[in-house]
């Protein structure tokens, strides 16, 4: 399992675009037929991936973990942003279509993850926590969430995000995790942007087309700069730094966050006018 170091604001203003890249844009996951995980030592998130085809994935735990079992100490969040899939928690089985998001509470010692059809293989992609208490395994369904319409034609930012497990919908210790879809014509994200310094978050880009791309913004606010990020690439933002993105294209990014608040709404929010 690969380490991520976050960097703070003050290594941050010296890094070259690699530096940047290699810290905070992870590349590589979803490898077929393997489940795949990175460590970043921010609020120890774990971010992975398990994208099964022929054959079932069994939930291992990464020896870097020092478990027994992957949640002895954690909670996972999965969302499914391919066909249709199921996950096993310890002989109950959960079917996740697109879109549908599973919250596993932590003490489950068997997770499988399998598609429905090999031809057209699901794509979990993977948010993990430390957990200090044990909450009911849940499913979100897509067509069960009420979107939340947010922006406007006028500002390329028509969006509509979709709460799954938060202080309000499925309880969890630190997990909330949710997902934003942009209308067709709109390319803004959470823009004017925001920071938090009670929780980091963690983007997952998907749905961008393989000719697009997202110009993920990051930075203080007054020291803003960005990573060209293509489909299924995950950025990790941490309390200082705003996180916004504006693609070539309409795109679709899961948005999940830990730390020690849960109020979706406790945001620093920046005027766009003081951006720099
Ligand atoms: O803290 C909350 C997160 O930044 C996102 O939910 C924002 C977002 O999806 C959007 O405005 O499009
Ligand atoms: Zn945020």
């Amino acid at each position: 399992m690969k380490l991520y170091q976050m960097a703070d604001h003050v290594r941050y203003s010296r890094m070259t675009t690699d530096e940047r890249r290699s810290t905070f844009l992870l590349e590589g996951l979803f490898q077929k037929g393997a489940i795949e995980f990175a460590y970043v030592d921010l609020d120890r998130t774990v971010i992975g991936s398990a994208f099964p085809t022929a054959f079932e994935l069994v939930l291992k735990p990464e020896p870097e973990l020092r478990a027994e079992y992957f949640l002895e100490r954690r909670e996972l969040g999965v969302l499914n942003v391919g066909g249709s899939g199921a996950v096993i928690v310890d002989g109950e089985t959960f079917e996740l279509d697109k879109l549908d998001c599973l919250y596993i509470g932590r003490g489950h010692r068997e997770v499988i993850f399998t598609s429905i059809d090999p031809a057209a293989p699901a794509y979990f992609y993977l948010l993990s926590y430390p957990a200090h208490a044990e909450y009911p395994t849940r499913l979100a369904r897509f067509k069960d969430l009420e979107g939340l319409e947010l922006g406007s034609h006028e500002t390329c930012n028509k969006r509509t995000i979709y709460k799954a497990i938060y202080r309000e919908g499925i309880k969890s210790c630190q997990l909330v995790m949710g997902f934003t879809l942009l209308d067709s014509g709109s390319n803004w994200n959470t823009m004017p942007p925001h920071t938090h310094m009670r929780r980091s978050e963690v983007y997952f880009y998907f749905d961008i087309d393989p000719a697009h791309r997202v110009l993920h913004l990051m930075g203080p606010p007054q020291e803003t700069s960005h990573l060209v990020v293509a489909d299924k690439e995950v950025v990790v933002s941490p309390g200082w730094s705003i996180h916004s993105g504006v693609g070539t294209k309409n795109y679709a990014f899961c948005w999940g966050m830990g730390g020690e608040n849960q109020a979706y709404d406790d945001m620093d929010g920046v005027t766009i006018a003081d951006l720099k």
